[in-house]
């Protein structure tokens, strides 16, 4: 994020509300990361405010709105790597850092998820997963794409307490709005499936596209959770540089594109699965808030 980022009175009078609130600094400052703010203009921001909001007991919390923070045009969803670390801490869980490419811009995570949340994520998609196979196999001339033979289900966002932490985490992760991002897809793969090569932006030349862009803007940048191990087989792979990130439960490859374009080089498949199963949740972010 550039820095053009201020602190509005308005913004200070929302800070102030929800401290009366009672809602605790730490939970404020994560809010208010996953928003969009820059960490120091949030610390700032937070300890201005210290002597003025003595916390009230009687009142109940409220929904807890994210403030609208502008994101200047142009950026896009991106860790804070500035300084060399290799850990972060995006809501004090710890995230690794274990590999980075410049262009395309890839940066691989490990332990994003822990091994609950990543067995909380299955169990819930799996159902769903189930449900929509019985529709699918009663539908007649249902049309099956050879190209992506994994089985897939969306997650509301803020669905439940698990989705809230893991969506929560992302968005201070990679410091883009909470409300920018699409709901959670669990997808699966068995033996043989696949998802063949293919670009995640919309294609602005199709015509199904437009409707899908009146809902957020473009897709800027996708992020792929593994929530289990594949035996064999089922990388994440990027075929114009010819990188294939392995599938490991708990990590994430994390990838942006400026532009739906093919000269980002964000060309990427999810490979055959040899043995075993492949789970994976996908988050796509989006330019604008996704409604
Ligand atoms: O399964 C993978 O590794 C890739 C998934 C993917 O490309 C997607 O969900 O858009
Ligand atoms: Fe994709």
């Amino acid at each position: 994020m550039s820095s053009s980022q201020h602190l509005t009175t308005e913004l200070r009078q929302w800070i102030t509300a929800q401290l009366r609130n009672g809602i605790t600094r730490e939970a404020l400052y994560q809010a208010m990361l996953s928003s969009g703010w820059q960490a120091d203009l949030a610390r700032q921001a937070l300890e201005e405010q210290s002597e003025e909001a003595p916390p009230s007991v009687s009142l109940s919390l409220p929904a807890l709105q994210e403030p609208q923070v502008a994101i200047p045009a142009g950026s896009l969803p991106e860790p804070d790597l500035g300084d060399g670390r290799s850990v972060l801490l995006p809501d004090g869980h710890r995230v690794q850092v274990l590999t980075t490419l410049q262009r395309p811009r890839v940066v691989v995570f490990g332990g994003l998820l822990t091994e609950e949340e990543c067995d909380a994520v299955v169990a819930a998609g799996r159902v769903r997963l189930a449900r929509s196979e019985t529709v699918a196999a009663q539908k007649e001339g249902s049309e099956v794409n050879a190209a992506r033979t994994s089985e897939g289900m969306f997650f509301e966002r803020g669905e439940n307490e698990v989705v809230q932490r893991i969506e929560a985490r992302i968005a201070a992760l990679l410091r883009w709005p909470l409300r920018n991002g699409e709901g959670l897809q669990v997808l699966r793969y068995r033996v043989g499936a696949e998802y063949q090569p293919h670009y995640d932006y919309f294609d602005p030349r199709h015509a199904s596209s437009k409707a899908i862009l009146e809902r957020g803007g473009q897709r800027v940048a996708t992020l792929v959770m593994y929530l289990n191990t594949p035996t064999r087989g089922g990388a994440t792979v990027f075929p114009d540089v010819k990188l294939d990130v392995m599938a490991q439960k708990g990590n994430a490859v994390f990838f942006s594109y400026d532009r739906p374009e093919p000269g980002t080089l964000t060309l990427h498949g999810g490979a055959p699965v040899l043995e075993g199963e492949k789970w994976v949740a996908t988050k796509w972010l989006r330019e604008g808030e996704f409604i």
